[in-house]
């Protein structure tokens, strides 16, 4: 049987760990390492799709947790799935909504069946398990499904996250189980461990042992400081399937990006770029810049001198400044083309990087640059 979601190795860095790849879904091909942008609510909020074509995203992520509060996955299912109901036709990666439940909903219950918790909208009683978020994102369709994970607090006692990880490997089992369209949306595992290397290499090996199209690494940029993080990756990608995709949660700052790219990460995403943006916060070449800084009042010249986006190559620091000031959604709108375009053309070049065997060079000259400042 062809697998819906297939990655197809392209060439490892000779300096690091990185590595060019594609992944072959049935909604066209994702070169990686990737950046994929967040669609919480069927949308990359102020963007079109057109828009974020022009600015090559490959793939948008989408939240299963508020789809099926909001408007439903009935409703999208009876509108001919998520690319009919969003008028997008790349890939779609949604998640199983489990994180969500623990991050957003506090009032929840956790058994070996799901959870149970309130809806962050109206209080309702709400259940989700595995079997649930397999049919949710089956409504949805999906090209990559994540399974139903638990991702442990940070930091946590090891005999909790051991308990948790084992829950998880359960939980996967009846993801798969209950995966009614293997050949058209490909389903990932989501390795946990928390920051214990035995418990990292226990959750690998139970997960690839079930042979899924792709894995996902949970658990982490949930508060940790930065150099665990890398620390736990330095010994986690090593455990995951050569030919298979990698995904990190969660992760999405610039110097995370490279750092992870450098330890064999293929699709990142992150809420950073359009959340902050939202508050006017924008990503360049030489750090965070906020534009609501009276300094930009009157500087005539575009976010980043080095951006070739549509906000940098029409607009001024103190235009946008206005407008986010005065709280005019064309301010946003700006920000977020801006903050988009910075990544995916980060990506662009650490991929062009890996091409050349020239990615360890490519940080340090972008860390000198980006001065560090980054959070
Ligand atoms: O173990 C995990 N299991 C499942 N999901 C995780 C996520 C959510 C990743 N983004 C999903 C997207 C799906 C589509 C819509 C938007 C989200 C994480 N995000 C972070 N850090 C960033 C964080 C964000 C907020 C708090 S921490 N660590 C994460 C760890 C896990
Ligand atoms: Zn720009």
């Amino acid at each position: 049987m062809t697998a819906a979601v297939t990655y197809e190795p392209i060439k490892t860095c000779k300096q690091s760990g990185a590595r060019l790849g594609r992944v072959h879904t049935p909604h066209g091909v994702i070169e990686t390492p990737a950046f994929m942008p967040v669609g919480t609510q069927a949308t990359v909020k102020t963007m079109s799709p057109e828009e974020l074509k022009t600015m090559d995203a490959q793939i948008i992520l989408s939240n299963t947790y508020h789809l099926f509060i909001r408007p439903g996955h009935e409703i999208v299912k009876e509108a001919g799935g998520l690319h009919k109901f969003m008028n997008w036709d790349r890939p779609i990666l949604t998640d199983s909504g489990g994180f969500q439940v623990f991050s957003l909903s506090n009032m929840r219950k956790i058994t070996e069946e799901g959870v149970t918790f309130k809806s962050h909208l109206n209080g309702d009683k709400l259940f989700l398990s595995p079997e649930k978020a397999m049919e949710i994102q089956n409504a949805l369709g999906s090209d990559i499904m994540m399974a139903f994970d638990e991702c442990p607090p940070f930091p946590a006692e090891y005999d909790y996250v051991k308990k948790s990880l084992e829950r998880t490997t359960r939980w996967a089992e009846r993801c798969l189980q209950s995966h009614a369209r293997p050949q058209d949306q490909g389903l990932f595992a989501i390795i946990q461990g928390g920051m214990h290397e035995d418990l990292r290499k226990l959750s690998a090996e139970q997960l690839t042992s079930m042979d899924f199209p792709g894995y996902a690494i949970g658990g982490l940029s949930v508060g940790e400081p930065k150099h665990l993080m890398y620390e736990v990756l330095d010994y986690t990608t090593p455990l995951m399937p050569a030919n298979k995709p990698r995904y990190l949660m969660g992760v999405g700052s610039p110097d995370a990006l490279i750092e992870g790219a450098i330890r064999g990460i293929d699709m990142f995403d992150c809420v950073l770029p359009t959340r902050i943006a939202r508050n006017g916060t924008c990503m360049t070449s030489s750090g965070r810049l906020v534009i609501r800084n009276a300094k930009y009042a009157t500087d005539f010249g575009p976010l980043d001198a080095k951006c070739s986006c549509y906000t940098c190559t029409n607009y001024s620091r103190a235009y946008i400044r206005h407008l986010i000031k005065a709280d005019e959604t064309f301010g946003i709108r700006l920000t977020t083309i801006h903050n988009l375009h910075f990544l995916l053309q980060l990506m662009r070049e650490v991929r062009e990087a890996i091409k050349e065997d020239r990615l360890l060079d490519f940080r340090d000259t972008f860390f000198a640059a980006y001065g560090l400042n980054d959070n």
